[in-house]
């Protein structure tokens, strides 16, 4: 019986392309949901076990644990996609910015990660965990500081968890930039942020499905951050 992948935030976008691509490939899915959307119902009926959960306090995390034991003694991978986007605002306290930052992109995945450390030496094969970073760890941003902050102890999270759990886990880092826009993104910030890579596109969500199975594929990469982020570096 092949162990399940965990793929967090998996109700939309990249999470659900994530879900999606290892159904069709016959990979078991748990995928997490905090939103109830038709896509939940649609990946349920593909075969995912969609599990309702909010990381946004530790109570919600741990009661996610607690389902995720119910369901499952092993897993093939964790994919830690959960996130939020939130920049600072006049109208938001930055303090509670922060606090939610760390809280969905450090918190979460380092108590999920610790709880399930025996789900993943329990499996024969070799095991992952992949957290979605972000191209802002190298450069900040002055706009999403929060947010960049929670990404940057995120790819540390990679460092420390690879140290920790090898050889039998790899884990590792994918950091994108642009990816995929969000539908209320005006054409002018579309044009903006084309412009800050060298290859000048909206990738789709395609590119991120491929870097991960080449991560899930390759035996002897761990601890390592994967741009994903057409040389913006280099823009
Ligand atoms: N899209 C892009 O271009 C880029 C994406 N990334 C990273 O890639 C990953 C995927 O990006 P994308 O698909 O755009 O992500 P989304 O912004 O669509 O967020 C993914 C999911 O995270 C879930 N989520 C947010 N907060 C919580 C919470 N407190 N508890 C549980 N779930 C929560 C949301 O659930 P729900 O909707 O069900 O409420 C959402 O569907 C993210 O980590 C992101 O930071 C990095 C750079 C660029
Ligand atoms: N949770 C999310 N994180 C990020 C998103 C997003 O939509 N959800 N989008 C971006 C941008 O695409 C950025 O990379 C380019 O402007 C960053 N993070």
């Amino acid at each position: 019986m092949t162990a399940p992948i965990l793929i967090t935030g998996a109700g939309q976008r990249i999470g659900l392309a994530f879900a999606k691509a290892c159904l069709e490939q016959g990979q078991p899915v748990i995928a997490t949901y905090r939103t109830y959307r038709p896509a939940v119902d649609a990946l349920q009926k593909a075969g995912a076990d969609c599990v309702h959960a909010d990381f946004a306090t530790n109570e919600g995390i741990d009661a996610f644990i607690d389902t995720l034991m119910t369901k499952t003694a092993s897993l093939r991978a964790i994919i830690h996609n959960a996130s939020d986007w939130l920049p600072e605002s006049n109208d938001t306290d930055p303090g509670e910015v922060m606090q939610a930052m760390m809280q969905i992109h450090a918190m979460t995945p380092y108590r999920i990660n610790l709880a399930c450390r025996a789900l993943l030496e329990n499996s024969e094969q070799p095991t992952d965990i992949i957290h979605m970073t972000d191209y802002v760890v190298e450069k900040g941003s002055a706009k999403h500081i929060g947010y960049a902050a929670s990404k940057a102890a995120l790819a540390n999270l990679t460092l420390s968890f690879a140290r920790l759990l090898a050889p039998k886990v790899k884990v590792n880092s994918l950091a994108p930039s642009l990816i995929m826009f969000n539908p209320g993104d005006s054409e002018a910030y579309r044009e903006k942020t084309l412009k800050k890579s060298l290859m000048g596109i909206e990738p789709g969500v395609e590119v991120a499905v491929q870097t991960l199975q080449f991560l899930l594929d390759n035996p002897y990469i761990t601890g390592r951050n994967l741009p994903l982020d057409g040389g913006r570096h280099l823009a």
